[in-house]
């Protein structure tokens, strides 16, 4: 029977999980603060933890972080308001296994909370799933991008690819492999997000027996493991200094040493990087080195937003209904129009990730052919829809413009009240009342 966490300050909101979770027969322990939260992952061990983010004394994140230093840390699910969904992206970045809006609808939890119980730990390289599985896209911007893959595929060069959250990055690393002459050979995948200093260091390039304690017999390192093929380090900005001293090494004289070894084994492995932000500044704050920054930077791609990919969005939705119906005995074929129009108006600050997700969901809740509004998570349908005038009356028609344009540049922004207002040239003050006049106020 597995054991959960369950942190959420909302006491009627908590003791309804509880008893929801405890009748499909979990072990459950439930703690209202991050403090308490903390004082149980310590003195217990659970095979999964549920986070609410915003906690009284401080955010689920931080017990996110506390868990990831853990040897085997358990799997996180975050749940986060809709307003959240950045954050939650930005926690899966950090290691957690998924997250889930609220209102909590119960059927979604139980597939999160059993597909995290079926997966392994995390953090862990993976040789994801072929490409094969993925779209291309008809847009401009994805024609160029797949262009580029193909320009720069057949060379050994290093890839550095950049773009938001969820757009795709692993996907490019992916397909770049692919087409290279190491296609034959593995490509593995590591989220240096998610893994710290001594463990990083073990997973990259290996260590011998008693090289630290717990490391109880020899392990090879990925760049071994990846011998002739190709090495994605996802969110690469992460590594300590002391690693990205090593990653140097391997790159340039092609050499690993493991830990607690003093022979360099040699190894011929392609490094495709990716990066959430700006690496250079990484770099001009002294965060990220710059010999290493150049040498990973041979060939810079950028993944696009989902915003920026016009049509495509209408592409990848099919794409993820047929998988959805495919894993869980659904026979969706369509979005309603209203559905489809709100998914148009829609910021996407998760990108690909996000409305993978969304569409799983909705998906879940359709047992017909086509998904209406009542499947999306409520904010976003209650958010997206602005009321257009039937008649042609000036005034409404420019009032529904102007709670479009803002809603929209709120959730490119991802509710940044300061940042919206500084994009729509307004002061904060304007932008409230607006959001008052609108009722669009959280
Ligand atoms: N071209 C594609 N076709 C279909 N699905 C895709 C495509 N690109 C990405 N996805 C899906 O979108 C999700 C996010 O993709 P991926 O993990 O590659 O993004 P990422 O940019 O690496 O994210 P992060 O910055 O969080 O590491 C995954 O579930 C992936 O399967």
């Amino acid at each position: 029977m597995a054991r959960i966490l369950l942190v959420e300050d909302d006491l009627t909101f908590s003791l309804i999980l509880e008893n929801f979770l405890k009748k499909q027969g979990y072990l459950v322990e439930v703690a209202h603060r991050v403090k308490d939260g903390l004082k149980l992952v310590k003195s217990n061990s659970f095979q999964l933890l549920l986070l609410d983010y915003r906690l009284p004394d401080g955010t689920g994140l931080e017990l996110l972080q506390a868990c990831q230093a853990e040897d085997t840390p358990p799997p996180v699910i975050m749940m986060t308001s809709f307003q959240d969904v950045g954050t939650a992206v930005r926690a899966m970045r950090l290691g957690a296994f998924d997250y889930i809006t609220k209102p909590v609808n119960p059927d979604e939890l139980l597939m999160v909370v059993q597909e995290a119980l079926q997966e392994k730990v995390k953090p862990e390289a993976t040789t994801s799933p072929k490409a094969a599985a993925f779209i291309t896209g008809n847009s401009p911007i994805a024609q160029q991008l797949h262009d580029m893959i193909t320009l720069v595929a057949p060379t050994d060069m290093s890839v550095l690819v950049q773009g938001e959250s969820g757009t795709g990055k692993e996907y490019v690393a992916r397909t770049i492999h692919e087409h290279s002459k190491r296609a034959q050979a593995p490509f593995i995948a590591i989220d240096c997000g998610a893994i710290s200093g001594e463990i990083a260091n073990s997973e990259l390039f290996g260590h011998l027996k008693g090289a630290f304690t717990g490391a109880m017999q020899d392990k090879k390192g990925l760049f071994e493991a990846a011998q002739g093929g190709t090495l994605f380090l996802d969110e690469v900005g992460n590594l300590s200094y002391e690693i990205q001293m090593k990653l140097l090494r391997a790159l340039q004289e092609r050499v690993v040493q493991p830990l607690g070894s003093t022979a360099s084994i040699p190894v011929d492995v392609r490094v495709i990087a990716a990066t959430n932000d700006d690496l250079i500044n990484s770099v001009k704050n002294g965060d990220f080195r710059e010999d290493l920054y150049h040498r990973l930077n041979e060939f810079k791609l950028q993944a696009p937003a989902l915003r920026t990919r016009g049509q495509d969005l209408f592409l990848f939705v099919d794409h993820f209904i047929s998988q959805a119906n495919a894993e869980l005995d659904r026979h969706v074929q369509s979005l309603s129009p209203e559905v489809r129009e709100i998914f148009r108006n829609y910021g996407w600050p998760g990108n690909l990730r996000e409305l993978k997700n969304v569409v799983k969901r909705a998906v879940l809740l359709t047992p017909t052919e086509e998904i209406q509004k009542q499947a999306l998570p409520e904010e976003m349908y209650q958010l997206a829809t602005t009321p257009r005038p039937e008649g042609p009356d000036l005034k409404a028609m420019q009032e529904a413009n102007e709670r479009e344009l803002i809603l929209k540049t709120l959730q490119e922004v991802r509710y940044n009240k300061s940042k919206a207002a500084r994009l729509l040239n307004i002061d904060r003050k304007t932008l409230y009342l607006k959001l008052q006049k609108y009722n669009l106020l959280e």
